[in-house]
């Protein structure tokens, strides 16, 4: 294990396997030359992956369990050359995600981490009636998606609930979503958005793809929600664009650089909402994510199938 992830996944691991912990050597590198003729698997999650540095010191790597549907942390090509398996923990964790999507949205819009704290502090009881608190209603807002994958598609079908109009941007259109508006381009997506949520996975192609004509075509009354990985998002823009009231606010759940969070991002808390990378953070979500990590190490080393497999 590259870092202590889970306690349940841990305890699930120790029952079946030589557990070696990565994160309780004092020399990283000296530990993996003692062990690198025996280890065979790494279980990682989203955020540490596979570093090169850790796939060159394992000859014997046959799989890389990872706790995680995102894979941009490991590097999928060289896995495949290599002839090493990956597997993920994709579906369990869709409606935990989607959930926390729109729950951003609605503590944005309605100043939820605001509202409390204005009751908590006692302010209540000093002002008869507060302006400060008024934004935005969600309920039959443009939704616009980034990514209609299963976690767009899931966020798309809450949204739905809420009487919203849904958009979405994808490499390509769905067929099977021809209720929702396709946009080519993401701009034009913002452009005709209230709120734009971003679902898709992290590539090449999508680092930044929130930049700042998007973050202006979505505009001063516009919100953006990222659930996705901080750096589908240029923060340096998002953050100049909420201090400078050009974007009217950000639900964020992850961070270019995470777990640091600007400082000014952390400063706007009347319209800006921040979670700490949690999206799929319930304990039933994240058994079933342990659940399967350990599923598709016992089917690789018995010869069986992957359950979840990427390579
Ligand atoms: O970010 C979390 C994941 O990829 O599962």
């Amino acid at each position: 294990m590259t870092k202590p992830i889970y306690s349940y996944l841990q305890a699930e691991l120790e029952k079946r396997f030589k557990v070696l912990k990565l994160w309780e050597a004092q020399d990283g590198s000296r530990f993996l030359e003692d062990h690198n003729q025996i280890i065979r698997a790494v279980v990682s999650d989203g955020g540490t992956g596979l570093s090169p540095e850790l796939m060159a010191a394992l000859p014997k790597l046959e799989i890389v369990s990872s706790f995680s549907v995102g894979m941009d942390k490991i590097d999928l090509g060289k896995c495949k050359e290599k002839g090493i398996r990956v597997s993920n923990t994709p579906d369990v964790l869709t409606d935990d995600v989607a959930d926390l999507a729109i729950g951003l949205t609605l503590a944005v819009l309605r100043k939820l981490p605001a509202s409390d704290r204005y009751v908590r502090s006692g302010m209540w009881k000093k002002a008869l009636y507060c302006e400060m608190l008024l934004y935005f209603q969600f309920s039959g807002k443009s939704v616009g998606i980034v990514g209609l994958g299963r976690i767009g598609q899931a966020i798309a079908t809450r949204a739905e609930g809420f009487g919203c109009k849904i958009s979405y941007h994808s490499r390509t259109p769905k067929p099977e979503s021809s209720n929702y508006t396709y946009y080519p381009s993401v701009v034009d997506l913002a452009a005709h958005s209230d709120i734009l949520v971003v679902a898709c996975a992290l590539t090449n192609e999508t680092r930044h793809i929130i930049n700042r004509e998007v973050i202006d075509a979505l505009g001063p009354r516009g919100v953006l929600v990222n659930i996705a990985r901080g750096a589908t998002v240029d923060e340096p823009e998002l953050v100049s664009a909420l201090v400078e009231g050009r974007l009217g606010g950000a639900g964020l759940d992850v961070f270019e650089n995470e777990p640091n969070v600007p400082e000014q991002l952390i400063e706007l808390d009347e319209k800006v909402v921040l979670a700490p990378h949690a999206g799929s953070g319930t304990e039933e979500t994240r058994k079933g994510m342990a659940d399967l990590v350990v599923g598709n190490l016992v089917a690789h080393f018995e010869g069986k199938e992957l359950l979840t497999p990427v390579v």
